[in-house]
């Protein structure tokens, strides 16, 4: 059995993505992303699941940062799960005077607790299940939680299906050390961290060697490095997955412009295809390359 770490504790939206991921396996919660990813770093687990990007809010800036800083982790798979919230509270409890949640839950229901609840301090909790142990212990008067939460805390449902965005989304990663990548699927993602110097025009000169062969991005950020005040990572995703001829190309090219961290190629949850443009496909890399081989060879010209 697989020892997969998640974002805990028990009850996050993070743990019904590791369940999907991982079934089966045996499932242990971490209070926080990074001690997830240590847990694997250090072999204590084989596997961590972790948050990346919500529809609404964005990047889970600590996932960025945990898996471009230390020892390289790459991403095998990943899921993504529909998002809206129940809001708990203790059974009878009277006032509600603080409601916490974690920070990309409270954006995504700032409008229902200004009509419902606008008296309350709304405070950050580290996760939206550790919110739900704040309302148990005392801590807090309601947590705006995942709706599995109610399975595990004594709590009661204020309300159920809260959320101002409806459709939104949060995408999460099963990632491992380094090792057998996924197999390509034709639908599949490639994740990778730049760090360009800081020069007119590098972040053009990275994303035209993509351009040029063809590759759709799915996503592009930019985190600081935290050294130099100004300097930047850039995390930029991409269709397509290592193994294909089209992808190794850009992979050198982009190695040959700056630093690079590969964090993975693996199947997208949504199932797109890659999108191909007239020669940009993989068969007429193999073929360029057969011709310049022949060339090489004496046997074309
Ligand atoms: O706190 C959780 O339950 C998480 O798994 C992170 C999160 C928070 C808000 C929306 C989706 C995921």
């Amino acid at each position: 059995m697989l020892r997969i770490a998640y974002f805990g504790p028990q009850g996050t939206f993070t743990e019904q993505a590791a369940r999907a991921l991982a079934p089966g396996e045996d499932l242990t919660p971490y209070e926080t992303v990074r001690m997830a990813l240590t847990a694997v770093r250090e072999g204590a687990a084989d596997a961590a699941c972790v948050p990346i990007e919500n529809s609404v809010e964005g990047v889970v800036p600590t996932t960025l940062d945990g898996l471009s800083d230390g020892d390289p982790l790459v991403a095998v798979a990943e899921t993504i799960l529909p998002i809206h919230f129940s809001v708990l509270t203790r059974p009878g409890g009277g006032e509600i005077r603080t409601v916490a949640s974690h920070p990309h839950a409270l954006a995504q229901v700032r409008e229902w607790l200004e009509a419902n609840l606008p008296g309350a301090t709304v405070v950050a909790s580290s996760s939206t299940a550790s919110a739900a142990v704040g309302v148990v212990e005392g801590t807090y008067d309601a947590a705006v939680s995942a709706p599995v939460a109610i399975e595990h805390y004594a709590l009661e449902e204020l309300a159920t299906g809260v959320a101002d965005v409806h459709d939104a989304q949060t995408r999460f990663l099963l990632v491992r050390r380094p090792g057998e990548l996924p197999e390509p699927t034709g639908a599949d993602r490639t994740s990778i961290v730049a760090a360009a110097v800081n020069r007119t025009g590098t972040l053009a000169e990275l994303l035209a060697e993509l351009a040029s062969r063809g590759i759709n991005l799915t996503r592009l950020d930019a985190r600081p490095t935290r050294n130099n005040f100004g300097e930047y990572r850039f995390f930029i995703d991409f269709e397509g997955h290592v193994a294909e001829p089209r992808i190794v190309s850009a992979m050198a090219a982009l190695r040959r412009r700056c630093h690079l961290r590969f964090l993975g190629s693996h199947p997208r949850a949504d199932d797109v295809a890659a999108t191909v443009e007239p020669g940009a496909g993989n068969q007429d890399f193999v073929e360029a390359q057969a011709w310049v081989d022949a060339v090489l060879k004496g046997e074309g010209a």
